[in-house]
């Protein structure tokens, strides 16, 4: 099934549960919670307290993306404010397989998110063990960037791989995704769409809409 992952980054700030509320009621199946620690990324964004609070505004699940030095710090605090899913880069983790087994062990789902100049050889070992590989479409810590045309590349080997293994891994792509590109990701692999300005920018409820129409065309 294909899924749509908001962006909070992008919400306007002043009124974070309403729109957090108004993508949820338009259908989209995730909500993509970015959290950053100025160190591994450049930029500052929120953390538990914000996710907690948001919690009582969707049912829908909280995906949380850590773009956080030595994530496995922060696993059991992230999951009290609510997430159900939670994922880590492998470029911050000293210890990806015990940072991934915390957060199964946890309950949750694990996923692990890829710089766009990350190769995928980092995945060999540690492939079978997460529900989800998130594949950076532009280099992590802003939201509003370019799409990094060679990513698509990149997804379809992954899903390549994954057929090969016989693993039905979640593909998650982030940065620069549109109504424009999200064709090209979905026949590339992509099953998980994570989208900032392209909801958030306008009517945050019809812009979630327009994304799940194109899915509609996908699904048999
Ligand atoms: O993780 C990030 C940025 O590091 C993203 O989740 C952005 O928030 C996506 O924003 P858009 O590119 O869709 O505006």
């Amino acid at each position: 099934m294909l899924k749509l992952a908001p962006s909070i980054l992008a919400a306007d700030f002043k009124k974070l549960g309403q729109q957090v509320a108004e993508v949820s009621e338009a259908g989209a199946q995730y909500i993509h919670l970015d959290v950053m620690d100025g160190a591994f990324v450049p930029s500052i964004s929120f953390g538990m307290p914000v996710i907690g609070s948001l919690r009582s505004c969707s049912d829908r699940v909280f995906d949380v993306h850590m773009m956080v030095e030595e994530p496995g710090r922060y696993i059991n605090d992230i999951k009290e404010a609510g997430a159900d899913l939670i994922c880590v880069h492998a470029e911050a983790c000293t210890h990806l397989d015990r940072t991934i087994n915390q957060i199964k062990e946890a309950g949750l789902k694990a996923g692990v998110a890829l710089n766009p100049a990350t190769s995928l050889s980092v995945l060999d070992f540690i492939l079978p063990e997460v529900d989800m590989v998130l594949i950076m479409t532009v280099n992590p810590g802003f939201g509003g960037q370019k799409f990094i045309p060679y990513t698509l590349d990149k997804v379809r080997a992954l899903r390549r791989i994954c057929k090969e293994r016989n693993l039905e891994t979640d593909i998650q792509v982030d940065g620069g995704v549109t109504c424009d590109n999200v064709r090209e990701l979905i026949e590339a692999g992509a099953n998980v769409f994570v989208a900032g300005s392209a909801v958030f920018k306008g009517n945050a409820a019809e812009n979630t809409k327009a994304f799940l129409k194109i899915f509609e065309e996908y699904e048999v």
